[in-house]
């Protein structure tokens, strides 16, 4: 005669749920929530917010308010399905001894360390640690069980954790939104890509640094090349949450 097995101490159930059919482009991607993460890139005041880093350097980020808000929905929506939501923060020290010296690439192309050697009364002020140009917008910040990751670099697998809390978590699947489109976001898909994830981007969650081609650009590269682009409602749709 069988027995039920009794689970033993400390077993900590693998949970399942059932997988979901998010519509996407080039073709439809399946995705299992638990097996999932959304990661919210930079959506810091320095790319979101007038007055913001990318708005002193000269970007036009009007686009930003309609993304932060359906951010927000995708980002209540993932909670509700179970799905790990994570922030990427960009930035260094208020000293800037992360951002490099001139033996390093991003010293030269980082328009936030460009633009303060232009105007350096902003020196300390742009993506430094601790400061309001750094911080993660208010309208989206973190809630209980959110992870954040800090980044020092455009892709936010580049000397992070993320790698390891991802697949600590069993997550294969990640969904993208965020700024902007074609640097840390697109970066970050491909490295990602790299690491054997799927990556899918929320295209009217995302913001390009640059013009309406670049933000195209991006969305073709990823729909053809590394992975697959989706939007908000699909997602909540998909994942059977309302976009309340
Ligand atoms: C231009 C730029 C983009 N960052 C990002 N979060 O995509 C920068 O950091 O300078």
């Amino acid at each position: 005669m069988s027995e039920p097995m009794s689970e033993p101490a400390g077993f900590v159930p693998v949970i399942t749920r059932e997988a979901v059919t998010l519509p996407a482009r080039p073709e439809p991607i399946r995705l299992n929530p638990a097996e999932t993460a959304m990661i919210i890139v930079d959506m810091q005041n320095a790319y979101a917010s007038p007055g913001g880093y990318l708005d002193i350097a000269g970007f036009d980020i009007a686009g930003c308010e309609k993304v932060i808000a359906r951010a927000a929905v995708a980002a209540d929506a993932a909670r509700r399905a179970g799905i790990q939501v994570i922030y990427f923060q960009n930035g260094w020290d208020p000293d800037y001894k992360e951002a490099g010296t001139p033996a390093s690439p991003n010293w030269h192309k980082s328009n936030a360390l460009k633009t303060m050697r232009k105007r350096p009364e902003l020196a300390g002020t742009l993506l430094a640690k601790g400061g309001w140009d750094y911080a993660l917008v208010e309208a989206l910040a973190p809630k209980p069980g959110d992870l954040v990751v800090p980044k020092p670099r455009y892709s936010g697998f580049f000397n992070t954790n993320i790698d390891s809390l991802l697949r600590a978590r069993g997550i294969r699947n990640i969904v993208f939104t965020g700024v902007a489109t074609n640097v840390c976001v697109e970066s970050s898909l491909r490295d990602a890509f790299h690491l054997e994830y799927f990556g899918i981007v929320l295209e009217d969650a995302t913001h390009a640094a640059g013009p309406d081609f670049a933000q195209k650009a991006a969305l073709y590269n990823i729909e053809t090349f590394f992975g697959w682009v989706s939007t908000v409602a699909d997602f909540c749709g998909a994942i059977g949450q309302s976009p309340e």
